[in-house]
């Protein structure tokens, strides 16, 4: 899979695609209908895919202070296109973007950046300045310049729409099955292992700690996990997202126990599965009561662990 930056990056063997576009946060289920779109008409035309999306995602652009937590960063996003089987990413820096009208980014993105053959889109998807711009006006445009536009149906769990925002709800409430259901795949969030302040195996629970580098997560708590990436099969462990009020924390950490496992593992880049919701993070009154706590959350963690496989 090819990775475009910019408008500027694109040369003549880039036009002619099959292409769709958005901010794919999550790549979920709604999502994972269109991609499956694109690449049945990519195959019947004969063209490469390619995937429009934007950094940062307009609602942090326009609102950095209230923009939700991501469910997945670019990284992220990138590895899930790859998987769908995409052929290229065009990712448009969203501070440029965000000025152009909805028939300037037709004509200057899809017309004479792509030379796009045809467009999917979802049936409610808006762009351009002032989210003008929608499938009637690309329709149009289409018609003129020579590509074809598909609207695709909503597509719904449980009578209700799949969106990035249901998903960060479920997660919310700590609700993982429904999160999982409406994703397509376990909640998860990757990172390298990095060293902690040790303190954790004084008390008997070494944790990897993964740094989030951000202010907000879609997950917060104490939960059953499967780590991925260390052996060729995974991990069971307990881990907490948060910022660990008892020895006053200020980053937001994932910390996870790895049950019966011993290696070092510091610069490991591994996948957390977030499995079970076990209880929200608190302030303990000392050490030891937080100690005794978590020996009780990793016992429910294991059984839960082992009956659920
Ligand atoms: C399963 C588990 C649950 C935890 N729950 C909490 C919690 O509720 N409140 C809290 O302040 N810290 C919690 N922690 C984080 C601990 O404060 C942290 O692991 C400890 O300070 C050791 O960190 P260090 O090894 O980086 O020094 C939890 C850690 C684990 C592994
Ligand atoms: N549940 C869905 N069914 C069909 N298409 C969808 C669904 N969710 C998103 N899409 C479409 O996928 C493309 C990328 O979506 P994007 O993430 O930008 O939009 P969105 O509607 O804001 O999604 P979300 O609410 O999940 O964040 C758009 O064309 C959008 O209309």
């Amino acid at each position: 899979m090819e990775l475009i930056r910019s408008l500027a990056q694109l040369r003549p063997q880039h036009r002619g695609c099959v292409a769709t576009i958005g901010n794919f946060d999550g790549v979920h289920r709604g999502h994972q209908v269109i991609l499956k779109q694109l690449q049945q008409h990519a195959q019947a035309l004969q063209l490469p895919t390619t995937v429009i999306i934007f950094e940062p995602q307009p609602q942090e652009f326009f609102a950095p202070d209230r923009a939700p937590p991501r469910l997945t960063r670019l990284r992220e996003k990138l590895i899930a296109f790859q998987r769908y089987g995409i052929d290229r990413v065009l990712c448009l820096r969203f501070a440029k973007t965000a000025l152009l009208t909805a028939d300037t980014f037709i004509q200057t993105i899809l017309i004479e950046g792509l030379g796009i053959q045809y467009l999917v889109v979802g049936d409610d998807f808006r762009f351009g300045k002032g989210r003008t711009g929608d499938f009637k006006l690309l329709q149009q445009a289409g018609m003129q310049a020579g590509f074809q536009v598909e609207s695709q149906h909503t597509f719904i769990v449980d009578g209700d729409r799949v969106s990035s925002t249901r998903i960060r709800q479920a997660l919310r409430q700590g609700d993982m099955q429904l999160a999982q259901q409406l994703l397509g795949h376990p909640y998860t969030l990757s990172g390298r292992v990095r060293h902690g302040f040790q303190r954790g195996r004084t008390i008997g629970f070494p944790t990897a700690n993964i740094f989030l580098h951000r202010h907000a997560s879609p997950v917060n708590g104490v939960f059953a996990v499967r780590v991925h990436g260390l052996e060729t099969y995974p991990i069971n462990g307990v881990a907490n997202l948060g910022t660990r009020p008892t020895v006053d924390g200020q980053d937001l950490l994932l910390e996870t126990h790895l049950f019966d496992f011993q290696r070092m593992i510091y610069g490991h880049y591994v996948d957390v599965e977030f499995v079970k919701k076990i209880r929200e993070e608190q302030r303990f009154a000392s050490f030891e009561a937080l100690k005794q706590q978590i020996q009780i959350d990793a016992a429910t963690a294991r059984t839960y662990l082992e009956t659920h496989s």
